[in-house]
């Protein structure tokens, strides 16, 4: 996998997954497979595009799940082709949401893959139906624990603060530090 930190990457045609991606949970993993799989059919490079610090981590000083280094490693094994990590701060996030698609329009996308609650640019004015009116998006149907309430990253902290260390790892889908 090529990693491009805080750098521009600029391709003639991809396929890219969004998000922040604290932890690399499993509703993460299955965004980022249907991108690399999507890529695999198409012969066509998959990206994933994330943040650092994750928005929350940054906006609300949640804990954070996964190191940079950590997150890029499990994205790595998803077999993501390109990872693209933005610094999250202050500029960055005052950035409006057509700033952010020009930003994307540089990867070409030819589909993208992003979860239906996703939001980006400034005030997260940026939704999914703004995005499809620029590129092909697939959103991925939310991926529920056994229980049936979607994962995500807020939840796997949750349980970690409650001490469900074995709950959390069953949401993130690899135990914790691997
Ligand atoms: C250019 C840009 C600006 C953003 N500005 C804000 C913001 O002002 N407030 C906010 O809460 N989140 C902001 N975000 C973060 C998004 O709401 C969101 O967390 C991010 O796009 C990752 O998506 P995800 O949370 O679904 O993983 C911004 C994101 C981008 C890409
Ligand atoms: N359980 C899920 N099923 C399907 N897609 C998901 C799921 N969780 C997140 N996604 C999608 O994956 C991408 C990254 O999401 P993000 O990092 O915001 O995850 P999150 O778990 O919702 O985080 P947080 O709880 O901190 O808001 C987004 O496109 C999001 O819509």
């Amino acid at each position: 996998m090529e990693t491009h930190i805080y750098s521009s990457l600029q391709l003639p045609r991809s396929i890219v997954a969004i998000g922040a991606f604290d932890g690399v949970h499993r509703g993460h993993q299955t965004v980022i497979r249907q991108a690399v799989q999507r890529g695999r059919k198409l012969k066509l490079p998959s990206v994933v595009f994330t943040f650092d610090p994750p928005p929350r981590v940054f906006f609300q000083g949640a804990r954070m799940l996964t190191t940079v280094d950590e997150k890029l490693a499990k994205i790595a094994k998803l077999g993501a082709k390109h990872t693209v990590v933005h610094r999250f701060d202050e500029v960055y996030a005052s950035r409006s949401a057509y700033e952010f698609i020009d930003c994307l329009a540089k990867l070409n996308p030819a589909e993208i893959m992003v979860g239906g609650d996703f939001r980006f640019g400034k005030d997260r004015l940026g939704d999914v139906s703004l995005l499809e009116k620029y590129f092909k998006v697939s959103v991925t149907k939310p991926v529920c624990c056994s229980q049936g309430s979607v994962i995500s990253s807020s939840r796997i902290r949750q349980l970690i603060s409650e001490g469900e260390i074995h709950h959390s790892n069953a949401l993130l889908g690899w135990p914790a530090g691997k």
